[in-house]
C-alpha cells in the first residue's frame, strides 16, 4: 500500500483504501513572487492602451467601408483577445449586417469563400442565425463540394473553422468539415511553413473549441506577419495581453499564497496539489479584469472540487464517505465533530470559502445566488457518493444509470453555477434558475467533459480501484469492444456540441458572457483532455500554456 495511506494517525490504518500515484506539484513556491496587496491594473501602459482604444473605436464606427472587411476587421479584433473593449460597438455593426444582409437567415451578400464563410462564423459567434444553404454554390453537379476549391487553401480553412458552428441537421456542415479537413490534411504538406502551421493548429484544435487567451497569444504573432495587419490594433493587443498578464499574475499569487497558508494540500497528500492549475481553469472561464473577484472564487471552489474528487476517488473509505456526504447536506459547521480528522479539515476549508463567496455576495446584494450554488454542490457530493457505492459493490452500471450521474461529477453543472455567481447583476435570479436546471448548453458541457475524460482518463483510473468508466459501462452492456465505445464517445461529443451550439445560438434572454463562460469550460476540456488528462500530468502541455499566458510577456 503507499505510504501516504497512513498520513492520518487517527484513520483507520487497518482499511483499505485506493491511493492513487499522481505526479507532483510542477510550479513549487513559483508564484507566490506574484503575490500582491494591490489589485489594481499596471499602469505603466494605460495612455496609450486608451488613445490606441480610441482609434480602434473609430475604425469601427467609420461607415465607409464594404461589410466583409469591416467583419474580418471584427474577427482579428476578437481573435487578438480585445474583443471586449468594444462590445457595444462590435454588437452595432453585426447586428447592422445581419438586418441589412441576411435575409429570412439567408445571406444576400455574395464574395468569395473565405469572405463568406468568415461572416458566416462571426454571426453566428454573435448569437445571430445565418443560414449555411450559402455554401452551396461551392458545390458541383453532383452536390459535392467542388474539387477546385482545394487550391484555395484560405478558403478551405475558413470554411473549416466556420463547420464548427454547426448545429443538429446541418448537413451541408457536416459535408463541409469532412471535405475540408481531409483535404487541409492532405495538402499542409506542400505549403509554405507559416501557411502548414496554421492548417496544423487549426486541424488539432478548431477556433470554436480554443480558448480565447490562448487564441489571442498565438493569433498576435500570426497576424503580426500578415503583411496587411493594422498597426494600431497589433499593438493594442500585444499592450492589452501584458497588462492583463499583470493582473492574472497577482491574482496566481495570491491564491498560492491563501493555498500554502491553508496548507491543505500538505495534510491531504493523497490529493492531487494543482492550485496553479485551478487559477488557470478560472482564468481560462472569463480573463477579463472585471471578472478578477469571480477567478479568485471560483479558483478556490475548483481547488476544493478537486480536493472532493480525490477523497471520495481515492482515499476515503465508503463509510467515512457517507459521513462526509451526510455532513455535506446539512451544510452546518456543527457537523464537524462527525467526521474523521482529515476530513473535517477539508469540510471546513470549504465552508470557510463559502462565507468568502457569501460576504462578497451580501456586498453586491445577490445572496439570492447562495441557494443555487448550495444546491448544485450537494447534488455533486451525492453523485460521487453514488459511484463510491457503486465501486464498493462492485456494481457496473448500465449506461442509462452511469450517464446522469456522471455528467453531475463531471463537476461542470456546479461550475457553471459558481462561474455565474461572480458575474454581477446579468446573472439575475431567472437565470439561475435556468442554469441549475441543467439547460442543454450545460448538459453540453458536461457531456464534453465527461466523454473526454474517459477517454483520456480510462486506463489510469483502472489501475486503481475507481468506477466503471463510460467505456467498461458499454463494452459490457453492448458486449463489444473498447474501439467501439470509443467510438461512441466520440459520438457524443459531437453531438454535444451541437448541442452547445444551438442553445447558444437560440438563447436570447441570457446574456452572450453568460454563455461564454459556459463554452469555456467546455474549451478547457477540449485543450487539455484531448490527448491526455493534462490536469493530472501537469508538466506537458498544460505547464507550456501556464508559462506562455502567465508568465512570458508578449514582446512588443
Ligand atoms: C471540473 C472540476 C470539478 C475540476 C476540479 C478538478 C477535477 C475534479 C478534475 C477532474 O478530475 P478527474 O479526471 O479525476 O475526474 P473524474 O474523477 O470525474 O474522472
Amino acid at each position: 500500500m503507499p505510504a501516504v495511506a497512513n498520513f492520518d494517525p487517527n484513520s483507520k490504518l487497518d482499511l483499505p483504501r485506493n491511493v492513487a500515484d499522481y505526479p507532483p506539484n510542477v510550479w513549487g513556491d513559483f508564484f507566490l513572487q506574484y503575490a500582491s496587496e494591490s489589485m489594481e491594473l499596471d499602469q505603466s501602459n494605460a495612455a496609450e492602451i486608451d488613445s490606441l482604444k480610441n482609434e480602434v473605436r473609430n475604425m469601427l464606427a467609420t461607415n465607409n467601408e464594404k461589410p466583409f472587411d469591416k467583419v474580418k476587421f471584427i474577427d482579428s479584433i476578437c481573435r487578438l483577445g480585445v474583443g471586449y473593449h468594444f462590445e457595444h460597438e462590435i454588437d452595432q455593426v453585426l447586428q447592422l449586417i445581419h438586418k441589412t444582409y441576411v435575409v429570412n437567415g439567408e445571406i444576400i451578400l455574395d464574395d468569395n469563400l473565405h469572405s463568406l464563410a468568415v461572416l458566416f462564423r462571426v454571426l453566428r459567434q454573435r448569437g445571430l442565425y445565418v443560414s449555411p444553404d450559402v455554401f452551396k454554390k461551392f458545390k458541383d453537379d453532383q452536390g459535392i463540394f467542388s474539387k477546385t476549391l482545394i487550391a484555395d487553401v484560405e478558403g478551405m480553412l475558413s470554411l473549416y473553422e466556420a463547420s464548427h458552428m454547426m448545429i443538429h441537421g446541418e448537413e451541408i456542415l457536416e459535408e463541409a468539415l469532412a471535405f475540408t479537413s481531409t483535404h487541409l490534411k492532405s495538402i499542409s504538406t506542400q505549403l509554405s511553413h507559416f501557411l502548414a502551421t496554421q492548417v496544423k493548429h487549426s486541424l488539432t484544435q478548431s477556433l470554436r473549441k480554443n480558448l480565447p487567451r490562448l487564441e489571442a497569444r498565438r493569433y498576435i504573432s500570426v497576424y503580426e506577419q500578415d503583411a496587411s495587419h493594422n498597426v494600431i490594433l497589433l499593438r493594442l493587443a500585444k499592450l492589452d495581453f501584458n497588462m492583463l498578464q499583470s493582473l492574472h499574475q497577482k491574482e496566481f499569487g495570491n491564491i498560492c499564497k491563501w493555498s500554502k497558508e491553508l496548507g491543505i494540500t500538505k495534510k491531504l497528500p493523497y490529493a492531487r496539489d494543482r492550485i496553479v492549475e485551478c487559477c488557470f481553469w478560472s482564468m481560462s472561464v472569463y480573463f477579463e479584469p472585471q471578472y478578477s473577484q469571480a477567478r479568485k472564487m471560483m479558483s478556490k471552489v475548483i481547488a476544493h472540487l478537486s480536493f472532493i474528487d480525490d477523497t471520495y476517488d481515492s482515499y476515503g473509505t465508503v463509510d467515512e464517505l457517507e459521513l462526509f456526504t451526510k455532513a455535506v447536506e446539512r451544510w452546518d459547521i456543527s457537523c464537524l465533530d462527525d467526521l474523521p480528522n482529515y476530513m473535517k479539515l477539508l469540510y471546513k476549508s470549504l465552508l470557510n470559502v463559502y462565507e468568502e463567496i457569501k460576504e462578497e455576495t451580501i456586498k453586491e446584494g445577490r445572496e439570492y445566488t447562495l441557494s443555487y450554488f448550495v444546491k448544485d454542490f450537494k447534488t455533486i457530493v451525492q453523485a460521487y457518493m453514488t459511484e463510491a457505492r457503486w465501486l464498493d459493490k462492485n456494481h457496473v452500471p448500465t449506461i442509462e444509470e452511469y450517464m446522469p450521474i456522471s455528467k453531475i461529477t463531471s463537476g461542470y453543472p456546479v461550475l457553471s453555477t459558481t462561474s455565474f455567481v461572480g458575474m454581477g447583476s446579468i446573472a439575475t435570479e431567472d437565470i439561475f434558475n435556468w442554469v441549475t436546471n441543467m439547460p442543454k448548453i450545460v448538459n453540453g458541457a458536461a457531456l464534453v467533459c465527461r466523454l473526454n475524460d474517459e477517454i483520456v482518463s480510462n486506463e489510469f483510473e483502472q489501475q486503481r480501484g475507481h468506477v466503471s468508466s463510460f467505456l467498461e459501462c458499454y463494452m459490457i452492456q453492448y458486449d463489444t469492444n473498447r474501439e467501439a465505445a470509443i467510438q461512441e464517445c466520440e459520438k457524443g461529443i459531437d453531438n454535444a456540441w451541437k448541442d452547445i451550439n444551438e442553445d447558444y445560438l437560440r438563447q436570447t434572454k441570457v446574456p452572450l458572457p453568460l454563455l461564454t463562460s459556459v463554452i469555456n469550460l467546455a474549451r478547457f476540456i477540449e485543450v487539455y483532455y484531448k490527448d491526455k488528462d493534462h490536469y493530472t500530468h501537469s508538466e506537458g502541455l498544460m505547464k507550456t500554456h501556464i508559462k506562455a499566458l502567465i508568465v512570458d510577456p508578449v514582446p512588443v
